[in-house]
């Protein structure tokens, strides 16, 4: 596979998976609306830290977290979807302009310090029946975001998601890459990542 190399600023080039597989739009969302939602929803939101298996053992998620939509993420999740609020359906409405897919729900991760992190994953194996596309927004504290070759763990690379940006996952990104935010040893302030998914089954 080819890999491109984009560069996003002026000074800082940062290394990126093709554009069919993967799409980064900075300040996709205005910034004072942005800080609006994030401390509105550090505040607001029901946050839950969920029980996930990693290794065959029970182990608490590093991060806190909540699913908004019209049905459950995936089967064996036993949260009750919680209803739509108005600022996330103004940014599905322009996730969806933006995409030309319709999206049914969207999860809500809050790290809340550079301690908050999640492993190596892809959303795919995670949540069946998922569409490939997934819309994701990040606001607050700016996270590294990296991504490695499911077949070579080597080809890894990293590109950090701002506040107000937009990260498409697509085509067969899921199926043969892995990612994850790493936790970091320098001091982080809180980030909320919304990833908007369309949920099938
Ligand atoms: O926080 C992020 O940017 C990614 C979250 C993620 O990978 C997930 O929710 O599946
Ligand atoms: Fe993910």
């Amino acid at each position: 596979m080819k890999e491109a190399q984009l560069k996003l600023f002026d000074d800082i080039p940062q290394l990126m998976l093709p554009a069919d597989l993967m799409e980064y739009t900075r300040g996709f969302i205005e910034t004072d609306f942005c800080d609006y939602c994030f401390h509105k929803f550090v505040n607001e939101m029901p946050w839950q830290q969920q029980k996930i298996m990693m290794y065959e053992k029970e182990v608490t998620a590093p991060r806190l977290s909540v699913w908004i939509g019209e049905r459950t993420i995936r089967p064996d999740d036993k949260r009750t979807p919680l209803p739509w609020v108005p600022e996330l359906l103004d940014i599905k409405e322009k996730v969806e302009a933006y995409t030309g897919t319709a999206f049914n729900g969207v999860l809500l991760n809050y790290y809340r310090d550079g301690n908050d992190s999640v492993a190596w994953h892809n959303d795919k194996d995670t949540i069946p029946g998922l569409k490939t596309e997934i819309a994701s927004v990040s606001i607050g504290q700016e996270r590294n975001f990296d991504f490695r070759n499911k077949a070579n763990h080597k080809q890894q690379y990293s590109i950090k998601l701002e506040h107000g940006s937009l990260l498409l996952m697509k085509g067969d990104l899921q199926q043969s890459w892995e990612h994850r935010i790493a936790k970091s040893k320098t001091s982080m302030k809180g980030r909320i990542n919304l990833t908007f998914r369309k949920v099938v089954v």
